[in-house]
């Protein structure tokens, strides 16, 4: 195996830690505490455990927590007041609706009724034009936990070949405009795409978003490149099939035999992306009350 392991757990406990020393120096020089509200419809088991991560990490890092776990059957109009009252509660600076939502409910309506200066997921349509013309936007978590893990891996980003597999708004669509803002000359593919392979295999930067479980293999990277595994697919063991493991979008052995430098699963991307909402919420934090915002921790 050549490729060098890009630990993200470990940067996103850094990251983190950088979360919490600003969060502290708030708290002390303005008594102010960030506060993030989650907000979850329905019982899914996976999506309970992602929540309390996320309200465990986020304590840790001295914010505030705020947890709403509302009934898979609740009306619209009801998600609707919970994040009319949310936007004007003073105590709170970031909000996420947890995705995907129940059908009877009609998620752009709900997330573009999110303030947009809370929209710590950038999901809102004026955060998603605020970054598509090169403005002050909050970011997309796990695009922006990328690109982090991209520059502290190699500096500068110009003039390098970027491919985005998927085309997704959450992660494939923002990942290509902060790619493009960082230089890089940026293709976005697709299940679609016409000899995939080969377009994959231009790339100095490979970043995998298309949600199918060890898609791409070693001979569709090219020799050194970095490659930037998105997916989390539960799968059977292959020894057990009652027990799961998680597998990314890449076929890890193999790319890695070939790549310079590949993100694992888990223990990649998946830990910046909680990271990167814990900074959007400072973020969000210090723009709503006119304090010099964190650096290194914004796109
Ligand atoms: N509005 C909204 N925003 C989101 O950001 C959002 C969402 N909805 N819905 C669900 C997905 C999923 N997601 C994950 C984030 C981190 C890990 C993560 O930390 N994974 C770890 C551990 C995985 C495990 O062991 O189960 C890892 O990859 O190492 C996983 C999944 C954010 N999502
Ligand atoms: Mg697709």
């Amino acid at each position: 195996m050549a490729a060098t392991i890009i630990d993200g757990k470990a940067f996103a406990a850094t990251v983190r830690g950088q979360v919490a020393e600003h969060v502290a120096a708030l708290k002390a020089g303005h008594g102010i505490v960030p506060g993030l509200a989650v907000v979850l419809v329905g019982e899914d088991p996976a999506s309970q455990v992602y929540v309390r991560n996320k309200g465990k990490q986020t304590a840790e890092a001295g914010m505030a927590s705020f947890e709403h776990k509302l009934d898979a059957a609740t009306p619209e109009a009801e998600l609707l007041a919970l994040v009319a009252r949310l936007n004007a509660d003073p105590a709170v600076h970031g909000i996420l609706v947890q995705l995907p939502l129940p059908a009877h409910i009609d998620a752009a309506k709900v997330i573009n009724a999110i303030d947009p200066a809370k929209d710590v997921d950038g999901f809102h349509i004026s955060n998603v034009g605020l970054l598509a013309t090169g403005q002050k936007a909050l970011v997309p978590c796990t695009p922006l936990g990328c690109l982090m893990m991209l520059r502290d891996h190699h500096g500068s980003l110009a003039g390098m070949e970027a491919v985005v597999v998927g085309r997704s708004n959450i992660v494939g669509k923002p990942m290509a405009q902060l790619l493009l803002g960082d230089s890089c000359t940026v293709t976005v593919a697709h299940s679609r795409t016409a000899d995939l392979g080969a377009v994959c295999r231009r790339a100095d930067i490979l970043v995998a978003a298309v949600g199918r479980p060890e898609m791409i293999r070693g001979d569709w990277v090219k020799p050194g490149a970095t490659v930037i595994d998105v997916g989390i697919n539960r799968v059977a063991h292959p020894d057990d099939p009652g027990k799961s493991r998680l597998v990314g979008d890449c076929h890890f052995d193999s790319c890695a035999e070939v790549a310079g430098a590949i993100t694992p699963v888990p223990g990649g991307v998946g830990p910046m992306t909680i990271a990167c909402l814990l900074a959007n919420t400072l973020t969000a934090c210090c723009r709503a009350h006119g304090l010099p915002e964190p650096q290194g921790l914004t796109a």
